[in-house]
């Protein structure tokens, strides 16, 4: 509920409340702004009780995306405990992807229209249901309706009947939204750094919602992220299976969390200012990034340390605390980049104050559809470090294009 100044406030916008019931059953919220912060205006359902009650804005949607990904790193985590080759369904673009792919993002889609029923729904997701229609998909179906089942089960917070094939299916489906820049959308890679994920090494579940094109929030399930920094060059997979969970709300900050629900601490990313003392995170996978051209940069830097290659958007949850000072990232020619792949990372670090832009210096955008077009490759960093790096990346890309 709302401070004195939201009262009085309510008083004033009491005048315009016929015109907001009339509004009512299209726009259920409405956005003001209060000493430059926006805040939502919720009407209650009952048009006679005339009950204004506030929220800051995206509350429930950020709890509601917690949840999501929470859950969903529960089903990940069990099948990476017992993950064997079999597991691993060969795509049509020949990119691994697992049973736990598609369950995680049934999850999310389950438990956001859950907890969010009254909003419309569209989510722009990496899976689609394509092969499960298909004869050969129909056992790689039913592991995934036992598992969500399974999972949903455990956690107990929803008492429905048990999902058949056919909802999965439909679930999965409600990831076909193309976004863009009008409305709501959320954004989501059920995981991302599948290549990790299959190693036993780090992944991501990534989950952000996009409103008239801009990132408002976000969150990041690291499940083999450790809660507390990894330093660098001591990356290990979180030792005890807890792992780590980052937020963000535009405007309210950066936070994480254990994946098991322990109190939450905001993050700040690093505040070195010299890049001798910087350390740089990178694609595990060489496919994914050029290494030469980061450490080409790192060395114009003069950055000392050696790159910390993980995999996934954990990379953007660990540079949002500090583990690392620089994220840089050049997919290979030819290599489109989707919005899922950043999104999330992408708020995260921007509210524990980094920056996060394309090699020119653009910031990221996002409303284009399901890819983002960035020119050459993405820079993560602080904001000290950001105008050295910029300069180096230039004198780098120039060399590489110079000796072609
Ligand atoms: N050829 C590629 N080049 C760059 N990134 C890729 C390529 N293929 C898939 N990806 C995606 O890039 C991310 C991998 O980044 P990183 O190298 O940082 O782990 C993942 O989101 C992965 O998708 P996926 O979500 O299917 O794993
Ligand atoms: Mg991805
Ligand atoms: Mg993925
Ligand atoms: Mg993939």
């Amino acid at each position: 509920m709302g401070t004195p100044t939201h009262c009085l406030r309510a008083i004033t916008l009491r005048t315009d409340f016929s015109f907001c019931h009339y509004l009512e059953p299209k726009f259920p919220n409405y956005f003001f702004k209060l000493n430059k912060k926006p805040f939502s205006l919720s009407l209650s359902s009952s048009l006679s009780s005339s009950t204004l009650s506030f929220s800051m804005p995206y509350e429930r949607e950020l709890a509601a995306a917690k949840k999501a990904a929470t859950l969903a790193s529960r089903l990940c985590q069990k099948v990476q405990r017992v993950l064997l080759q079999s597991d691993v369904h060969s795509k049509s673009d020949k990119s691994p992807v697992t049973v736990a792919d598609y369950g995680s993002q049934v999850l999310v889609s389950f438990v956001l229209e859950r907890e969010l029923p009254s909003v419309p729904f569209s989510i722009v997701a990496e899976e689609d249901s394509g092969d499960l229609r298909t004869e050969s998909g129909q056992d790689t179906l039913k592991r995934i309706t036992d598992l969500v089942n399974d999972t949903l089960a455990n956690d107990g917070s929803y008492n429905v009947s048990p999902l058949t094939n056919e909802d999965v299916l439909r679930a999965i489906d409600n990831g076909k939204s193309d976004g863009g820049s009008v409305g709501r959308h959320w954004v989501l890679d059920p995981i991302d750094g599948t290549k990790g994920f299959v190693r036993g090494d780090q992944y991501a579940i990534a989950l952000a919602l996009l409103d008239e094109g801009k990132v408002v929030l976000g969150v990041l399930a690291c499940p083999n992220l450790p809660p507390t920094s990894i330093g660098s060059n001591q990356l290990q997979s979180s030792s005890n299976g807890v792992g780590s969970l980052f937020f963000a709300k535009v405007g309210h900050g950066a936070y994480t969390q254990a994946l098991d629900g322990s109190t939450q601490t905001r993050v700040h990313v690093t505040d070195i200012e010299n890049p001798e003392e910087a350390s740089f995170f990178e694609s595990y996978e060489a496919a994914h990034s050029l290494h030469a051209l980061s450490s080409s940069i790192a060395e114009k830097l003069g950055v000392k340390a050696p790159p910390v290659r993980i995999d996934s958007q954990a990379k953007y949850g660990a540079l949002s605390r500090g583990d690392g000072a620089i994220y840089l990232r050049f997919p290979h020619r030819g290599y489109r980049e989707k919005i899922w792949d950043h999104a999330a990372g992408c708020i995260v670090v921007s509210e524990a104050g980094g920056i996060v832009m394309d090699a020119a210096g653009n910031p990221l955008d996002f409303s284009k559809g399901k890819f983002l077009d960035v020119v050459a490759g993405i820079i993560v960093t602080n904001q000290k470090l950001m105008p050295s790096l910029l300069k180096a990346v230039k004198e780098a890309l120039n060399e590489k294009a110079s000796s072609l």
